[in-house]
């Protein structure tokens, strides 16, 4: 399923947030949103998981759902939201319960969920036995047990140190590797962008407008740390951006 934004554009009261936001997201595609503070990011993607609904325009699902499919927009959040009294099983199994998916069937989707995000000898952990980085892997699991059409994915590595994001944005890879899915990314971290999405749709300071989009055709699985062409990306990313987030942050300050 892909989705389209087609002249997004909204405003709290009389507070303008963002302004004539179009841009396609295709299926099978990772879509990062970057820019700076309090430029619309999370708003956007509120948009597009239908939590909230903007002034102007619309969000247009466009093709049916995967096969299987429970819930089509699915968030992955910082604080991982977890259930502190549930093993990683049972936070799984909390997403299938409101679907009806009981026993076997149930089972056999948390031990796929599980392999695939090596969490396999991990089932009966309680949350607080794990490290953050297993945490948000918990969560990327469950996201994926509801076979989502599209992952909504707000800062997913921000509460993470440096070297458990790099570990994160690896399994990430091989997670899109072995079965492609579509996830729109915000993310503060230039570096995260660019090796994660094949799109880095870069937004001005607020109210956001699309400054550019970046298209990074470098196969995922080519994307090693300290790449070449990747930090080429990063530092025309970060030119777009330096002016805006100076502006942004002066403008913070004097609210
Ligand atoms: N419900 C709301 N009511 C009023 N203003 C809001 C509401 N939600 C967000 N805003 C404002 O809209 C602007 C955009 O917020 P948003 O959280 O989408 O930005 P962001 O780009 O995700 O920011 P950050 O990078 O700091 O997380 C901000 O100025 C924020 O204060």
């Amino acid at each position: 399923m892909d989705i389209r934004l087609d002249g997004i554009s909204h405003s709290y009261n009389d507070f303008e947030v963002m302004r004539d936001i179009s841009l396609d997201i295709a299926d099978g595609q990772i879509v990062c949103i970057v820019g700076p503070s309090g430029c619309g990011k999370s708003t956007l993607l509120r948009f597009i998981g239908g939590l909230e609904r903007p002034s102007k325009g619309q969000v247009l699902q466009l093709g049916t759902p995967p096969e299987g499919c429970l819930n089509p927009l699915t968030y992955i959040f910082q604080d991982f939201a977890l259930l502190p009294w549930r093993s990683v099983s049972g936070n799984i199994s909390l997403v299938l319960e409101d679907h009806g998916i009981k026993g076997a069937e149930a089972k056999r989707i948390i031990d796929d969920v599980l392999a695939r995000t090596k969490l396999s000898d991990f089932s009966q952990a309680l949350p607080k036995q794990l490290s953050g980085g297993m945490k948000q892997r918990v969560a990327i699991a469950r996201a994926l047990a509801v076979k989502p059409a599209v992952m909504l994915m707000d800062e997913p590595l921000s509460a993470l140190d440096s070297q458990t994001r790099e570990l994160l944005m690896d399994d990430l890879v091989d997670l899109w590797m072995r079965q492609p899915f579509t996830a729109v990314y915000v993310t503060h971290n230039l570096a995260e962008a660019v090796r994660l999405g094949h799109k880095v749709v870069v937004l001005s300071r607020r109210p956001g407008q699309i400054r550019e989009i970046v298209e990074i055709d470098k196969p995922l699985s080519e994307r090693a740390f300290g790449d070449a062409d990747l930090d080429a990306h990063q530092k025309h990313l970060w030119q777009l951006m330096r002016e805006e987030a100076r502006a942004a942050d002066a403008e913070l300050i004097h609210v």
